[in-house]
């Protein structure tokens, strides 16, 4: 993919251990109910549903629907990079830390028509102090289906109060906006 210096770790990064905790082999489950990526509770969210087999990847789905159209029929790209940066932020959130979203890139290879189920692949390639480096693969349909978009990213781990102070709450403090731990 077309990939800026930003988004690869410096060399010799070693590739992260994942978290003792980190949950491996089952549905992760939305992080927050009302999360447009994720949550179940969202009217016209995306739904991603995910699950992580080492604890540094995650292979996560979500079908196109009416809802998310850009050009007639056609996935808008925005929903497809909102899929990739949420399928991402899951990666990073089985290190068990707060992160956000520095920098994210796509690359569209493939218009993503509406009734496609995107099969986003994700993983870390490398944790330096408060930057997690990682990058995303979207296929159409099946595992090794046609790559429709690429992604990469460096999220930035922040404190817990981030979201408290910017969001108005977090893990529970405001009812409504609980987050899953
Ligand atoms: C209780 C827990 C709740 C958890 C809820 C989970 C929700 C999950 C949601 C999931 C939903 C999906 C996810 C979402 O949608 S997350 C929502 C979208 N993202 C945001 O809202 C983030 C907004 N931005 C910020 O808050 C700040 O700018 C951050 C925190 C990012 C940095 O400001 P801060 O002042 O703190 O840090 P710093 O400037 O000293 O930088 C520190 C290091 O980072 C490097 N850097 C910074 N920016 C970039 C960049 N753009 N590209 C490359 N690198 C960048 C920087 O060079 C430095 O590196 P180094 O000098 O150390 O080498």
């Amino acid at each position: 993919m077309n990939r800026s210096t930003l988004t690869v770790p410096p060399a010799g990064t070693p590739q992260p251990e994942p978290h003792p905790e980190a949950s491996v082999g089952v549905p992760l489950g939305p992080h927050y109910a009302r999360c447009f990526g994720c949550g179940p509770d969202h009217p016209t969210g995306l739904h991603l549903e995910a699950v992580s087999h080492d604890g540094l990847s995650v292979h996560a789905e979500f079908t196109v629907g009416d809802l998310h159209q850009g050009a007639p029929g056609l996935a808008h790209g925005g929903v497809l990079a909102t899929a990739i940066d949420e399928a991402l932020g899951m990666v990073v959130w089985l290190l068990r830390k707060p992160y956000v979203t520095g920098r994210l890139e796509t690359d569209y290879l493939r218009p993503v028509p509406v009734g496609t189920t995107l099969l986003i692949t994700t993983r870390c390639t490398g944790v330096v102090g408060r930057k997690a480096y990682l990058e995303a693969e979207a296929r159409l349909d099946a595992p090794d289906g046609p790559v429709a978009v690429r992604g990469a990213a460096v999220f930035v781990e922040v404190p817990a109060a981030h979201f408290e102070r910017h969001g108005g709450g977090a893990g529970g403090m405001v009812p409504g906006r609980e987050v899953n731990p």
